[in-house]
Protein backbone atom coordinates (compact mmCIF):
# COMPACT_ATOMS: atom_id res chain seq x y z
CA UNK A 1 0.00 0.00 0.00
CA UNK A 2 1.20 3.76 -0.33
CA UNK A 3 -0.24 7.12 -0.55
CA UNK A 4 -2.00 6.98 -3.46
CA UNK A 5 -4.34 4.22 -2.22
CA UNK A 6 -5.51 6.45 0.32
CA UNK A 7 -9.12 8.11 -1.00
CA UNK A 8 -11.37 7.85 1.75
CA UNK A 9 -10.74 8.84 5.12
CA UNK A 10 -12.96 8.84 8.46
CA UNK A 11 -12.72 10.75 11.06
CA UNK A 12 -14.06 9.63 14.41
CA UNK A 13 -15.16 12.39 16.89
CA UNK A 14 -16.79 15.89 15.79
CA UNK A 15 -15.12 17.81 18.65
CA UNK A 16 -12.80 20.78 18.86
CA UNK A 17 -10.18 18.62 17.03
CA UNK A 18 -12.14 16.26 14.82
CA UNK A 19 -14.13 18.88 12.96
CA UNK A 20 -11.67 20.94 12.15
CA UNK A 21 -9.16 17.64 10.82
CA UNK A 22 -11.97 16.75 8.37
CA UNK A 23 -13.08 19.90 6.98
CA UNK A 24 -9.33 19.65 6.30
CA UNK A 25 -9.20 16.24 4.98
CA UNK A 26 -12.01 17.69 2.29
CA UNK A 27 -11.01 20.48 1.20
CA UNK A 28 -7.45 18.48 0.34
CA UNK A 29 -9.32 16.34 -1.96
CA UNK A 30 -10.24 13.26 0.23
CA UNK A 31 -13.46 11.44 0.55
CA UNK A 32 -14.05 12.27 4.04
CA UNK A 33 -16.95 10.80 6.47
CA UNK A 34 -17.15 12.50 9.99
CA UNK A 35 -18.35 10.45 12.70
CA UNK A 36 -19.82 11.56 16.52
CA UNK A 37 -21.98 9.28 18.83
CA UNK A 38 -23.85 13.11 19.76
CA UNK A 39 -26.21 14.37 17.19
CA UNK A 40 -26.29 17.55 18.34
CA UNK A 41 -22.02 17.73 17.93
CA UNK A 42 -22.61 16.64 14.34
CA UNK A 43 -24.70 19.51 13.32
CA UNK A 44 -22.58 22.03 14.95
CA UNK A 45 -19.41 20.21 12.67
CA UNK A 46 -22.08 20.60 9.78
CA UNK A 47 -22.84 24.38 10.52
CA UNK A 48 -18.61 24.84 10.88
CA UNK A 49 -17.63 23.61 7.31
CA UNK A 50 -21.13 25.90 5.40
CA UNK A 51 -19.82 28.93 6.79
CA UNK A 52 -15.98 28.05 6.90
CA UNK A 53 -15.81 27.16 3.11
CA UNK A 54 -17.71 30.46 1.40
CA UNK A 55 -15.43 32.50 4.05
CA UNK A 56 -12.40 30.89 3.10
CA UNK A 57 -13.83 32.21 -0.75
CA UNK A 58 -14.65 35.29 0.57
CA UNK A 59 -11.01 35.49 1.55
CA UNK A 60 -9.91 34.66 -1.62
CA UNK A 61 -8.24 31.45 -0.48
CA UNK A 62 -10.17 29.08 -2.22
CA UNK A 63 -12.25 29.20 -5.44
CA UNK A 64 -15.96 28.77 -5.51
CA UNK A 65 -15.24 25.41 -7.68
CA UNK A 66 -12.95 24.19 -4.90
CA UNK A 67 -15.29 25.09 -1.76
CA UNK A 68 -18.00 23.35 -3.62
CA UNK A 69 -15.97 20.18 -4.23
CA UNK A 70 -14.68 20.05 -0.65
CA UNK A 71 -18.57 20.57 0.41
CA UNK A 72 -19.02 17.88 -2.18
CA UNK A 73 -16.15 15.39 -0.10
CA UNK A 74 -17.41 15.89 3.10
CA UNK A 75 -20.32 13.84 4.83
CA UNK A 76 -21.52 13.44 8.60
CA UNK A 77 -22.84 10.32 10.22
CA UNK A 78 -23.63 9.09 14.07
CA UNK A 79 -22.93 5.57 12.51
CA UNK A 80 -19.43 4.43 12.96
CA UNK A 81 -20.00 1.18 10.69
CA UNK A 82 -21.36 3.40 7.64
CA UNK A 83 -18.71 6.29 8.31
CA UNK A 84 -15.81 3.26 8.62
CA UNK A 85 -17.24 0.94 6.42
CA UNK A 86 -15.07 2.34 3.11
CA UNK A 87 -12.13 3.89 5.16
CA UNK A 88 -8.36 3.76 3.51
CA UNK A 89 -7.02 5.81 6.74
CA UNK A 90 -9.00 6.58 10.04
CA UNK A 91 -7.69 9.31 12.67
CA UNK A 92 -9.93 8.86 15.80
CA UNK A 93 -10.45 12.09 17.87
CA UNK A 94 -12.30 11.15 20.94
CA UNK A 95 -12.32 11.60 24.23
CA UNK A 96 -9.11 11.06 25.94
CA UNK A 97 -10.10 8.02 27.54
CA UNK A 98 -8.09 4.90 26.61
CA UNK A 99 -10.82 2.43 27.50
CA UNK A 100 -13.04 4.60 24.83
CA UNK A 101 -10.35 4.13 22.11
CA UNK A 102 -9.55 0.81 23.22
CA UNK A 103 -13.14 -0.09 22.46
CA UNK A 104 -13.60 2.61 19.07
CA UNK A 105 -9.94 0.38 17.40
CA UNK A 106 -11.55 -2.67 18.14
CA UNK A 107 -15.15 -1.50 15.99
CA UNK A 108 -12.40 -0.09 13.74
CA UNK A 109 -10.80 -3.27 13.33
CA UNK A 110 -13.43 -5.34 12.69
CA UNK A 111 -15.84 -2.57 10.30
CA UNK A 112 -12.79 -1.09 8.14
CA UNK A 113 -11.15 -2.83 5.22
CA UNK A 114 -8.10 -4.93 5.94
CA UNK A 115 -6.01 -2.80 4.26
CA UNK A 116 -6.80 0.37 6.31
CA UNK A 117 -4.30 2.03 8.82
CA UNK A 118 -6.16 3.61 12.16
CA UNK A 119 -4.54 6.58 13.57
CA UNK A 120 -5.08 8.20 16.97
CA UNK A 121 -4.67 12.03 17.22
CA UNK A 122 -4.57 11.38 21.18
CA UNK A 123 -1.72 14.13 22.77
CA UNK A 124 -0.98 11.62 25.50
CA UNK A 125 -2.04 8.20 25.05
CA UNK A 126 0.26 6.52 23.01
CA UNK A 127 -0.71 4.38 20.13
CA UNK A 128 0.94 0.69 22.29
CA UNK A 129 -1.67 1.25 24.70
CA UNK A 130 -4.41 0.78 22.07
CA UNK A 131 -2.99 -1.29 18.77
CA UNK A 132 -3.35 -4.67 20.94
CA UNK A 133 -7.25 -4.40 20.82
CA UNK A 134 -6.85 -5.07 17.15
CA UNK A 135 -5.76 -7.67 14.85
CA UNK A 136 -3.17 -5.08 13.17
CA UNK A 137 -1.34 -3.40 15.13
CA UNK A 138 1.38 -2.73 12.41
CA UNK A 139 -1.04 -0.43 11.16
CA UNK A 140 -1.69 1.53 14.33
CA UNK A 141 -0.18 4.89 15.13
CA UNK A 142 -0.45 8.48 16.63
CA UNK A 143 -1.35 11.14 14.07
CA UNK A 144 -0.97 14.35 16.85
CA UNK A 145 -2.30 17.46 15.25
CA UNK A 146 -2.05 20.71 17.05
CA UNK A 147 -5.17 23.18 17.95
CA UNK A 148 -6.64 24.49 15.42
CA UNK A 149 -6.04 21.98 13.27
CA UNK A 150 -7.04 24.05 10.21
CA UNK A 151 -4.06 26.68 10.88
CA UNK A 152 -1.39 24.93 13.11
CA UNK A 153 0.88 23.31 10.49
CA UNK A 154 2.84 20.66 12.94
CA UNK A 155 2.33 17.36 12.92
CA UNK A 156 3.34 14.11 14.85
CA UNK A 157 3.66 10.70 13.80
CA UNK A 158 4.95 8.76 16.57
CA UNK A 159 5.63 5.34 15.52
CA UNK A 160 5.29 2.71 18.58
CA UNK A 161 7.13 -0.80 18.63
CA UNK A 162 4.36 -2.19 16.80
CA UNK A 163 3.97 0.17 14.06
CA UNK A 164 5.04 -0.71 11.13
CA UNK A 165 7.62 1.43 8.20
CA UNK A 166 4.78 1.35 5.52
CA UNK A 167 2.32 3.23 7.70
CA UNK A 168 4.80 5.67 9.06
CA UNK A 169 5.63 6.29 5.27
CA UNK A 170 2.21 6.77 4.26
CA UNK A 171 1.41 8.92 7.42
CA UNK A 172 4.15 11.63 6.78
CA UNK A 173 2.71 10.88 2.74
CA UNK A 174 -0.92 12.30 4.27
CA UNK A 175 0.40 15.00 6.45
CA UNK A 176 2.06 16.08 3.01
CA UNK A 177 -1.16 16.42 1.24
CA UNK A 178 -2.72 18.13 3.36
CA UNK A 179 -0.12 20.84 3.39
CA UNK A 180 0.95 19.84 7.20
CA UNK A 181 4.53 19.88 8.42
CA UNK A 182 5.51 16.05 9.58
CA UNK A 183 7.80 15.19 12.25
CA UNK A 184 8.88 11.29 12.73
CA UNK A 185 9.30 10.57 16.27
CA UNK A 186 11.05 6.98 15.86
CA UNK A 187 10.00 6.13 19.62
CA UNK A 188 6.96 6.78 21.90
CA UNK A 189 7.37 9.45 24.87
CA UNK A 190 5.42 10.95 26.90
CA UNK A 191 4.40 13.93 25.82
CA UNK A 192 5.33 13.42 22.59
CA UNK A 193 8.30 16.46 20.65
CA UNK A 194 6.65 19.71 20.90
CA UNK A 195 5.21 19.29 24.48
CA UNK A 196 7.98 18.55 25.95
CA UNK A 197 9.93 21.44 24.87
CA UNK A 198 6.80 23.26 25.72
CA UNK A 199 6.64 22.09 29.33
CA UNK A 200 10.54 21.90 29.70
CA UNK A 201 10.33 25.91 29.08
CA UNK A 202 7.25 26.51 31.25
CA UNK A 203 9.62 24.89 34.48
CA UNK A 204 12.35 26.96 33.62
CA UNK A 205 10.03 29.97 33.30
CA UNK A 206 8.21 28.85 37.18
CA UNK A 207 11.81 28.48 38.43
CA UNK A 208 12.68 31.36 37.41
CA UNK A 209 9.57 32.93 39.06
CA UNK A 210 9.68 31.36 42.41
CA UNK A 211 13.64 32.09 43.03
CA UNK A 212 12.51 35.45 42.32
CA UNK A 213 14.94 35.83 39.43
CA UNK A 214 12.38 38.41 37.42
CA UNK A 215 8.83 38.79 36.95
CA UNK A 216 6.07 37.26 35.01
CA UNK A 217 5.78 39.90 32.43
CA UNK A 218 10.01 40.28 32.00
CA UNK A 219 10.28 36.68 31.97
CA UNK A 220 7.38 36.37 28.91
CA UNK A 221 9.39 39.65 27.13
CA UNK A 222 12.87 37.46 26.87
CA UNK A 223 10.71 34.63 25.00
CA UNK A 224 8.89 37.13 22.68
CA UNK A 225 11.65 39.68 22.21
CA UNK A 226 14.86 37.28 22.62
CA UNK A 227 13.66 33.90 21.30
CA UNK A 228 10.77 35.33 18.78
CA UNK A 229 8.17 33.33 20.40
CA UNK A 230 4.42 34.85 19.42
CA UNK A 231 3.86 35.15 23.24
CA UNK A 232 5.23 34.14 26.62
CA UNK A 233 4.79 31.11 28.77
CA UNK A 234 2.53 33.03 31.25
CA UNK A 235 0.30 34.73 28.66
CA UNK A 236 0.35 31.12 26.88
CA UNK A 237 -0.77 29.46 30.31
CA UNK A 238 -3.55 32.23 31.13
CA UNK A 239 -4.98 30.88 27.35
CA UNK A 240 -4.61 26.89 28.08
CA UNK A 241 -5.53 27.74 31.86
CA UNK A 242 -3.45 27.01 34.95
CA UNK A 243 -6.30 24.94 36.34
CA UNK A 244 -4.82 22.69 33.87
CA UNK A 245 -1.52 23.31 34.46
CA UNK A 246 -1.78 22.60 38.15
CA UNK A 247 -3.99 18.77 37.43
CA UNK A 248 -1.28 17.67 34.72
CA UNK A 249 1.21 18.74 37.26
CA UNK A 250 -0.42 16.71 39.99
CA UNK A 251 -1.51 13.39 37.82
CA UNK A 252 2.22 13.96 36.57
CA UNK A 253 3.67 13.50 40.42
CA UNK A 254 1.34 10.87 41.14
CA UNK A 255 2.18 8.61 38.09
CA UNK A 256 5.66 8.88 39.11
CA UNK A 257 5.89 9.62 42.58
CA UNK A 258 8.65 12.60 41.61
CA UNK A 259 8.54 15.71 43.90
CA UNK A 260 10.03 17.67 41.34
CA UNK A 261 7.07 16.85 39.11
CA UNK A 262 4.41 18.73 41.60
CA UNK A 263 2.90 21.84 40.68
CA UNK A 264 5.33 24.67 41.57
CA UNK A 265 4.29 27.23 44.78
CA UNK A 266 3.05 30.09 42.03
CA UNK A 267 0.95 27.10 40.05
CA UNK A 268 -0.41 26.43 43.34
CA UNK A 269 -1.40 29.75 45.16
CA UNK A 270 -3.48 30.78 41.46
CA UNK A 271 -5.05 27.22 41.50
CA UNK A 272 -6.64 27.59 44.99
CA UNK A 273 -7.49 31.18 44.73
CA UNK A 274 -9.81 30.27 41.69
CA UNK A 275 -7.30 32.07 39.17
CA UNK A 276 -7.20 29.86 36.50
CA UNK A 277 -6.50 32.17 33.73
CA UNK A 278 -8.33 34.40 30.51
CA UNK A 279 -11.33 32.60 31.74
CA UNK A 280 -12.08 33.71 35.19
CA UNK A 281 -11.06 36.97 34.91
CA UNK A 282 -7.40 37.18 36.21
CA UNK A 283 -4.35 34.74 36.15
CA UNK A 284 -0.32 35.53 35.71
CA UNK A 285 -2.47 38.68 34.05
CA UNK A 286 -5.62 40.90 34.74
CA UNK A 287 -8.27 40.60 32.66
CA UNK A 288 -11.02 42.07 34.51
CA UNK A 289 -11.55 44.86 31.82
CA UNK A 290 -12.00 42.16 29.42
CA UNK A 291 -15.22 40.12 30.94
N1 LIG B 1 -8.06 20.06 22.26
C1 LIG B 1 -6.78 20.10 21.92
O1 LIG B 1 -6.11 21.14 22.03
C2 LIG B 1 -6.10 18.87 21.36
C3 LIG B 1 -4.92 19.02 20.62
C4 LIG B 1 -4.32 17.89 20.06
C5 LIG B 1 -4.87 16.63 20.29
N2 LIG B 1 -6.01 16.50 21.04
C6 LIG B 1 -6.56 15.15 21.22
O2 LIG B 1 -7.68 15.00 20.36
C7 LIG B 1 -8.65 14.14 20.96
C8 LIG B 1 -9.97 14.87 20.98
O3 LIG B 1 -9.84 16.07 21.71
P1 LIG B 1 -10.91 17.24 21.54
O4 LIG B 1 -10.33 18.41 22.23
O5 LIG B 1 -11.34 17.34 20.12
O6 LIG B 1 -12.13 16.65 22.41
P2 LIG B 1 -13.67 17.05 22.37
O7 LIG B 1 -14.21 16.70 23.71
O8 LIG B 1 -13.87 18.42 21.83
O9 LIG B 1 -14.28 16.03 21.27
C9 LIG B 1 -14.36 14.65 21.48
C10 LIG B 1 -15.60 14.14 20.76
O10 LIG B 1 -15.62 12.71 20.80
C11 LIG B 1 -16.98 12.32 20.78
N3 LIG B 1 -17.11 10.92 21.15
C12 LIG B 1 -17.10 10.37 22.39
N4 LIG B 1 -17.28 9.03 22.30
C13 LIG B 1 -17.39 8.74 20.97
C14 LIG B 1 -17.59 7.54 20.23
N5 LIG B 1 -17.70 6.37 20.85
N6 LIG B 1 -17.67 7.61 18.89
C15 LIG B 1 -17.57 8.80 18.26
N7 LIG B 1 -17.38 9.98 18.91
C16 LIG B 1 -17.29 9.94 20.24
C17 LIG B 1 -17.64 13.29 21.75
O11 LIG B 1 -19.04 13.33 21.54
C18 LIG B 1 -16.94 14.59 21.39
O12 LIG B 1 -17.68 15.35 20.45
C19 LIG B 1 -8.10 13.78 22.35
O13 LIG B 1 -7.51 12.51 22.29
C20 LIG B 1 -7.06 14.86 22.63
O14 LIG B 1 -6.00 14.39 23.42
C21 LIG B 1 -6.64 17.59 21.56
Amino acid sequence: MNIDDVKNITVVGAGNMGHQIATLCAIKGYKTVCTDVKEDVLKKAEAFVDKYLPGRVKKGKLTEEQAMQARNNIRFTQSLDDAAKEADYVIEAVLEVVDLKRKIFADLDRITPEHAILATNSSFIVSSKIADATKRPEKVCNLHFFNPALVMKLVEVVQGPHTGDETVEISMDLCRNLEKVPVHLKKEVDGFLLNRIFRAINHEALWLLDMGVASVEDIDKACVYGAGHPMGPFRLNDLTGIDLAYTMAMESFKATGDPAQRPSPSVVEHYVKGEYGEKTGKGWYDYSDKQ
